[in-house]
């Protein structure tokens, strides 16, 4: 018994933990000769990009240019994921959906790293017809959220209809968009990564939109040799989750806090722990104002829409857009906080 102990306890003072060797990522991996190689990595911060809307409730795609400008030159945000939750991509029509993933693309040629398309839908073969587009267009990776609306479906009808998905693309990199508090389907990633690229060959990552950092934790872990992009998406937990082994980040509050977000990223890598906290409590405190007003796409636009200058304009119904309230008082704190003028 006491010997038992006396092991555990060895193995509990962890002489053999080894280092996770967070910075080297590599995306590189091949299996078969199937997969095409990413031309780049995708790291740091990728905005979830809104959808601009006219006041008469059509895309506004003229805005995209200067979205894309804006997004590289003033918020150093070099990689976006379009057609989200945040791009109401699954209130937009497919001919919506294609037409705006053209957009970003064409627009972001030689500009962004990395455009990702959100080709999630109810229909398989919508999602699928999505992928296929977003192939032929030349777009840097594909993202699925789970099919929600049978929401009892278990692990393997989730692979299975992921895979269904991918092989419409089968030379573009493939991520899975967890976020169980908009989809309701809680299957854990950590159960989902699991072999998965058994099954999807083109499989390079997930974004985690959840505040479970355990299941969060063990994705990182599972993947030590770090084939896989671990993107955390709780943009105001975003330091807890670099702390969990994060390789970058999807969201959207990189469209107006991407400068203040790098700098915090910054900080981390320079392992300035406590400057790096700072960055996150400034974040925290918008946010957490915000949030508290109820933050949701609408409320998104405004921001956007007052930070940026660019007029998002008004969310599509279901959403309605943000009052005034709360425009006033999102402008009225973000003043406050830039003139105590931390950091
Ligand atoms: C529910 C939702 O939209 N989550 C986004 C990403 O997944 C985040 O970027 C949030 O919008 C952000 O963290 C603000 O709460
Ligand atoms: C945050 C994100 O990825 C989305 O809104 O789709």
């Amino acid at each position: 018994m006491r010997e038992r102990w006396e092991s555990l306890r060895g193995w509990l003072l962890g002489a053999e933990l080894r280092r996770p060797q967070l910075q080297e990522t590599s995306f590189v991996h091949q299996r078969g000769g199937t997969m095409a190689l990413p031309k780049k990595k995708l790291q740091g911060l990728v905005a979830a990009t809104l959808t601009p809307m006219t006041e008469t409730g059509e895309i506004n795609f003229p805005i995209i240019s200067q979205y894309v400008d804006y997004l590289v030159n003033e918020q150093g945000v070099k990689n976006v994921f379009v057609n989200g939750s945040t791009g109401e991509g699954l209130s937009l029509s497919v001919a919506e959906r294609r037409q705006l993933a053209e957009e970003w693309v064409t627009k972001g040629k030689d500009k962004l790293d990395h455009v990702i398309i959100h080709v999630g839908a109810l229909s398989l073969k919508e999602s699928q017809s999505l992928a296929q587009h977003a192939a032929e267009i030349g777009a840097d990776g594909i993202a699925v959220i789970a099919p929600f609306f049978f929401k009892s479906m278990n692990k393997d009808g989730l692979i299975a209809f992921l895979k269904e998905v991918a092989t419409a693309a089968p030379k573009v990199p493939f991520y899975y968009y967890h976020i169980p508090a908009l989809t309701g389907i809680k299957i854990r990633a950590e159960e989902l990564l699991d072999g998965i690229q058994d099954q999807i060959p083109t499989f390079q990552g997930l974004k985690f939109s959840d505040v479970d950092l355990l299941d969060f934790g063990q994705c990182v872990d599972q993947n030590s040799h770090r084939q896989f992009a671990l993107l955390f998406g709780v943009d105001e937990q975003l330091l807890s989750g670099l702390a969990m082994g994060a390789t970058g980040a999807i969201g959207s509050t990189y469209n107006y806090l991407g400068k203040k977000t790098n700098q915090m990223l910054e900080a981390f890598e320079r392992q300035d722990l406590p400057l790096a906290l700072n960055y996150q409590f400034y974040i925290q405190r918008f946010m957490n104002y915000v949030i508290k007003l109820g933050l949701g796409v609408a409320q998104t636009k405004a921001i956007m829409t007052l930070v940026s200058g660019i007029q998002m304009g008004p969310p599509r119904l279901p959403l309605q857009r943000a009052s005034e309230e709360f425009t006033l008082g999102a402008e009225a704190k973000l003043k406050s906080l830039e003139s105590h003028c931390f950091p």
